[in-house]
Formats: structure tokens, C-alpha cells, sequence
């Protein structure tokens, strides 16, 4: 059966709702995770399809396939990549800024922004995602998905939203996940391959038309109020069209440059590419 992955945060459940309450059928084992821990089954052959940090994907594109017409992206702020502060960002030259350990895209998008947005240098702490601890020992922390608006929400530290940032910069949307196909997947089962991307568009497609029923199942798994979920999920975007593409190949150049990534690298997407 398909070893499929689904991000253990709010983000994808305008997707994945409609796979686990069967509103579209799809037969497959369902492994939640945070992104570093998919980044790390779907590199190990762990999972056949999943999302994963698109700086993941760049640092090993012969890993796989970029599933078409999917990704988890912001056109501007984002709302839950969020760097929490205990002093203006300008005070942070020199210092050490603590970063979640479950995260890989919004790491290196925050190093892009300190160097070539606001010219600071600085060095960078992965630590468990716990505002409280990691802001008693660091002036500033990196927190992600539901980490980051459940602590927006319950904190009320200031804080600047990554996503805005990377607008501001580069006037791009920003491309923080993409779903892949393992190789060995599609050395094995690639006429399976076409149902799954079927699927995916049904499955958004359900999400958009039932978003209801969607805010309800998120009021189950956190505590966030409605409007801000509302929000949310007006705010993230599922695109991969060739204006998201071509922005997160800009994200690789940058990533390249400030050498998070050996060399720039282009997506080769399932059905597109060959
Ligand atoms: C917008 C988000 O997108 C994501 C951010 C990721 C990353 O930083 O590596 C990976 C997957 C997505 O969950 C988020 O988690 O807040």
C-alpha cells in the first residue's frame, strides 16, 4: 500500500480531511509527522509520497519527483512562520538566534532574510520548539506551523512574519513545502502515480468547497479561535503553478548564495519534466 506522509500541523488538513473521512478515496497508510521527520523517512525510503521542506527536495532532487499542482506556500505573510523577539531584530548582529528542530525550509529562509534583508550576521541554535525556553536563552526564536500560531496566540511576544519578509524582498510568493515522489516508487508502481495526483487535486478541491467542515475538525485537534483559522486557511496557498515555481527556484538561488545549498537547483516535476 502507498506509504503516504501528511504534515502533523494545521496547514495540510484543507487537504488530508478529505482522505481520512473518505470523502475521497484513496488507499494508503497515512504517516504524520513534523516536516524535519518526513524530510528524513522520505530521504531514508521510508515513504513513497509526502510533503517535505522544498529545501529538502533541493538538497537531494535525485531523490525523487515533485508531485504537479501542489505545494504549501504564502503569497506574503504566512502567518505561521513567525521569528519571536526579545529585542529589535537590528540588535541580533553577532548573536545567536534559537531555530525549531522541526523545521529545514524556514532555517534556511531566515538566514537568506538576516544576510540579505537586514544585513546582520548571525549564528543559528536548532533547539526543541518551546517559545519559553528557547527565548530565556536566546534573544530570538524561529517557531513553525501550529508551534507558531498557537504561541502568537498565547505569548503575545513581538514577532516578524518570514513570509512577509521574503515579499518584501523579492515580491514572490514563498514555497515552503512540496509533495515528492520516491524514485524507487516510480521505478515500481508509476502507473499508480496518475490516481495519486487525481486524488490530490479532488482532495483540495473538497477542502476549498467544504472549508466548514474543515474549521470544525481544527477546533478538534487545537484550541486556536475560528476567525484566525479562517484566516489561515485563506492565507495558505497549494499552488504550483509556473509563477510558484519559478519563486521557489529564486528561494534555491538565494539559498545557494548564502551556502545553504551547494548549487542552485530546478524542479523536476511529475508529468512536466519528462
Ligand atoms: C507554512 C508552513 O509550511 C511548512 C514549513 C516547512 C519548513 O519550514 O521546513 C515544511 C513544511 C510545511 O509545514 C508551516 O509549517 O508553518
Amino acid at each position: 500500500m502507498l506509504r503516504l506522509g501528511k504534515v502533523d500541523y494545521l496547514n495540510v488538513l484543507p487537504i488530508y480531511h478529505a482522505f481520512s473521512s473518505r470523502s475521497v478515496p484513496l488507499e494508503a497508510e497515512l504517516v504524520a509527522g513534523v516536516p524535519a521527520l518526513l524530510n528524513q523517512k522520505f530521504l531514508a525510503g521510508e515513504l513513497d509520497i509526502t510533503p517535505i521542506s522544498s529545501i529538502a527536495y533541493a538538497r537531494q532532487p535525485e531523490a525523487g519527483w515533485v508531485l504537479p499542482d501542489i505545494s504549501i506556500s504564502a503569497d506574503g505573510e504566512v502567518e505561521s512562520i513567525l521569528l519571536f523577539l526579545n529585542c529589535p531584530v537590528e540588535e541580533l548582529q553577532g548573536k545567536t538566534i534559537a531555530v525549531t528542530t522541526s523545521s529545514a525550509t524556514s532555517v534556511v529562509l531566515l538566514k537568506i532574510l538576516m544576510e540579505r534583508y537586514f544585513h546582520i550576521s548571525c549564528s543559528y541554535q536548532p533547539l526543541q520548539p518551546n517559545l519559553s525556553e528557547m527565548l530565556a536563552q536566546y534573544p530570538a526564536a524561529l517557531l513553525i506551523g501550529d508551534d507558531a500560531l498557537l504561541a502568537r496566540e498565547n505569548c503575545k511576544r513581538p514577532y516578524v512574519d518570514l513570509g512577509f519578509l521574503w515579499k518584501e524582498m523579492t515580491g514572490l510568493p514563498m514555497v515552503y513545502a512540496l509533495w515528492v515522489i520516491h524514485r524507487d516508487y516510480v521505478q515500481s508502481k508509476s502507473h499508480q502515480i496518475g490516481s495519486v495526483v487525481e486524488a490530490f487535486q479532488q482532495s483540495r478541491r473538497w477542502g476549498m468547497n467544504h472549508r466548514s467542515e474543515v474549521i470544525r475538525e481544527a477546533r478538534k485537534i487545537c484550541s486556536l479561535p475560528t476567525p484566525l483559522l479562517e484566516r489561515y486557511f485563506d492565507t495558505i496557498r497549494y499552488d504550483l503553478d509556473d509563477s510558484y515555481r519559478k519563486a521557489v527556484e529564486v528561494f534555491f538561488d538565494y539559498a545557494a548564495q548564502v551556502k545553504a545549498l551547494p548549487a542552485p537547483v530546478k524542479l523536476k516535476v511529475w508529468g512536466v519534466d519528462g
